[in-house]
């Protein structure tokens, strides 16, 4: 979203003043913040007095519109090969995104691993719920919605396993990780378009950051074949990946100087037909603490 700031006139002139009579942009930035402009702000009064004076358009009048910053992103942690050795397993790469940055994975699991973790999770499965950003509570999602179960980091000998896997595909500690997610849709439900970035507009998810730092990347396992719908799609980036029983997509979405990218935003259509499994894996900057 844009943003506008106060840009009062009086500032304005004085820029105008000092470039016209030579003084070089980075130098009348430089005062600026030495007078306490914030530097990216300065930056951007400055830049937009010279490209008006430049275009011979109107002058900013009192404020000024500041562009989003986009988001810069880091390179892909994932190697470049096409296929990846992840310990017992190795996991192969069918096709790469650049916005957001994401790959999708084959190989990640065989079937009967697949069939385990249904059974493991089945007994356990809640009605899904979403957080509630006003309070930070997790609240029941609507109807249409999936239900869902945490396990523990390496709470059995499978679960060992397959953190251990993923670790090793994104050479990050295995302690980084969030247990796996199993989520359950039947015929009719999805979820609705989300970020995995934690936005610190509540005491949970601030208290969270601090501990483990930010999400920085999810892998989301599809558990078996579903027979219509059930993709899951990147609307910014006009994506849908077909869930297919072993595969994965991988996407991160926050780069090293802490930016979140919105072009990760993401979600599961409905299941048209059938019914889909996943397990999710988010995975933080630090050891995840959860409480
Ligand atoms: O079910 C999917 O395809 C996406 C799951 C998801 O977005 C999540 O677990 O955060
Ligand atoms: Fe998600």
């Amino acid at each position: 979203m844009a943003l506008t700031v106060p840009f009062p006139n009086p500032v304005r002139d004085w820029i105008i003043s000092n470039l016209q009579r030579g003084c070089a942009a980075p130098d009348v930035v430089r005062e600026l913040c030495d007078n306490n402009v914030e530097e990216q702000l300065a930056n951007a009064m400055v830049n937009a007095v010279m490209q008006a004076l430049m275009a011979g358009s109107p002058l900013p009048e009192g404020q000024l519109l500041l562009a989003p910053l986009a988001y810069v992103a880091d390179p892909c942690r994932l190697p470049a090969a096409p296929v990846i050795a992840c310990g017992d397993r190795d996991i192969r790469i069918l096709s790469r995104m650049s916005k957001p940055t994401a790959a999708v994975l084959g190989n990640v699991i065989n079937a009967r691993e697949c069939e385990q973790l249904i059974e493991l999770a089945r007994p356990r499965l809640r009605p899904s719920t979403v957080v509630d950003p006003s309070t930070g509570q997790d609240v029941v999602a609507d109807h249409r919605s999936s239900e869902g179960m945490f396990f523990r980091l390496m709470e059995t000998p499978l679960l060992e396993k397959l953190d251990r896997r993923l670790a090793a595909l994104t050479g990050l500690p295995v302690e980084n990780g969030e247990g796996f997610q199993i989520l359950h849709y039947r015929s009719g439900a999805g979820s609705a378009p989300h970020f995995d970035y934690l936005t610190p507009s509540n005491v949970a998810n601030a208290e969270s950051v601090t501990r483990s730092g930010q999400r920085i990347i999810t892998v989301v396992i599809y558990l078996n074949d579903v027979a219509a719908g059930g993709e899951t799609v990147f609307p910014e980036a006009g994506w849908a990946i077909t869930p297919q029983q072993g595969n994965a997509i991988y996407f991160e979405y926050c780069n090293r100087q802490g930016q979140v990218d919105p072009a990760s935003l993401h979600a599961s259509s409905p299941v048209l037909k059938g019914e889909k499994w996943v397990a999710t894996k988010w995975i933080r900057e630090r050891r995840f603490i959860s409480r």
